[in-house]
């Protein structure tokens, strides 16, 4: 058979994953507020500078459910657009996370944690399960993956 002559099985439940990227910029960092002076120097390095640094964040977000028979979606990708301006531009973008964003007051604004951040502020707009991957490159080299473990 050819692909072409391949016919749909409508009623067979299909499980897709979208995906949907955005880019912010801002600067940050690295600083823990549990640690003296001389540690965070020793474990941070060149990051724990006190004037700072930036980044171009690329982020990518994910989304894992039932390909709707009907729109043939899983979610309305305009609608995530949206959630992503919401949870990620408006908070962060061309702002210094450790000063602009009350959530870094006393969490390192890591990749790792920038990642997580992301992930509360999805969760709070989609639907319950939706949410499947929040994977940020804070630089071309340095990504991280979170899944809500
Ligand atoms: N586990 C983590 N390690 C580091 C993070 C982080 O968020 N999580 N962040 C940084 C710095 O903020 C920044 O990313 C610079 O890191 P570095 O790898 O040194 O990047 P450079 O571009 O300056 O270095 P290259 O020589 O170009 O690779 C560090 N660690
Ligand atoms: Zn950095």
């Amino acid at each position: 058979m050819q692909s072409c002559d391949l016919l749909p099985s409508p009623s067979k439940p299909r499980t897709g994953h979208i995906s949907r990227s955005m880019t912010f910029s801002a600067c940050h960092r690295l600083h823990s507020n549990s640690l003296s002076d001389e540690e965070n120097k020793r474990i941070f390095g060149k990051c724990n500078n006190p004037n700072g640094h930036g980044h171009n964040y690329k982020v990518i977000v994910t989304v894992r459910g039932k390909i709707d028979p009907v729109t043939g979606m899983v979610m309305n990708l305009t609608d995530l657009k949206k959630y992503m301006e919401e949870a990620i531009a408006i908070p962060m973008d061309h702002k210094n996370l450790d000063q602009d964003v009350p959530y870094f007051k006393n969490v390192v604004s890591s990749v790792e944690n920038v990642s997580v951040f992301i992930w509360e502020g999805l969760q709070q707009r989609l639907e319950e399960g939706l949410l499947y991957e929040v994977c940020v490159h804070e630089t071309d080299a340095n990504i991280a993956v979170y899944r809500g473990e």
